[in-house]
């Protein structure tokens, strides 16, 4: 069965899967960043950690290091891995049909998706983040965006939205990057966001303005009841 995201989930964020023994405590998965190293699917094959993963093959022109060569098809490579029990598809791609395949073979693996949107620059209007999530959410199970926060108002607005859809019934993971929008991380899951993202080491982390996992494990257990 693909991983679920009725509750919230905690990712361990990492290229390097031995991370999972460290990670084991605090987090509910794996998000395993295959363009951030170099035999992803070798070492997905030799993977025999507990926590099931998430795997993300980040593309360049969505802030992370794949070339579009092959990307989507080590997806598709990696969803037919047992420990493999969700996939991170840039909601670029699907818009493009760039990813009809993937999706097609990722729901028959029984594989869940997670649609994610990126904006390294800014947060655009509120009506726009729940344009992107609505959208997002009609091709995956949880609709990902990660904007970058430069003021209060935006980790506000990123927060009502997130209410907005989880209100509405659709699952959603928010975050806002950078250091105004850290504290998002944290309060997201009280207002419905089901996947939190923190690295083990806090020197590795693999967005700006995250919080080691032990820390954003202790926050979010503290404030909210999400895990359950
Ligand atoms: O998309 C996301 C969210 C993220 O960018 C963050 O801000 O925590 C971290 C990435 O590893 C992950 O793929």
């Amino acid at each position: 069965m693909g991983l679920q995201f009725d509750s919230f989930v905690l990712a361990a964020s990492t290229a390097d899967l031995s991370d999972e023994t460290a990670a084991r405590e605090h987090a509910d998965a794996i998000e395993f960043r295959m363009d951030l190293t170099d035999e992803p699917l070798a070492a997905l094959e030799a993977y025999d950690g507990e926590l099931p993963i998430l795997a993300t093959n980040r593309a360049e022109w969505e802030g992370g290091e794949a070339g579009d060569e092959g990307r989507l098809e080590a997806l598709a490579d990696a969803s037919a891995l047992d420990d493999v029990g969700a996939i991170d598809v840039e909601l670029e791609s699907i818009l493009e049909g760039a990813a009809d395949d993937l999706l097609e073979t990722a729901r028959d693996r029984d594989v869940s998706i997670v649609a994610s949107a990126h904006d390294f620059e800014g947060t655009p209007p509120r009506n726009e983040l729940v344009r992107t999530l609505t959208e997002a959410s009609k091709y995956a199970d949880v609709a990902k965006l990660a904007v970058t926060a430069e003021s209060k108002a935006d980790t506000i607005a990123l927060l009502s939205a997130t209410e907005q859809l989880t209100s509405h019934g659709d699952t959603v993971a928010t975050m806002a990057m950078g250091e105004v929008g850290s504290h998002t991380r944290a309060v997201a899951p009280v207002y419905g966001s089901k996947i939190g993202y923190a690295p083990v080491d806090p020197e590795e982390a693999t967005a700006p303005g995250q919080y080691d996992l032990k820390t954003l494990d202790a926050i979010v257990s503290t404030i909210c009841d999400c895990k359950i």
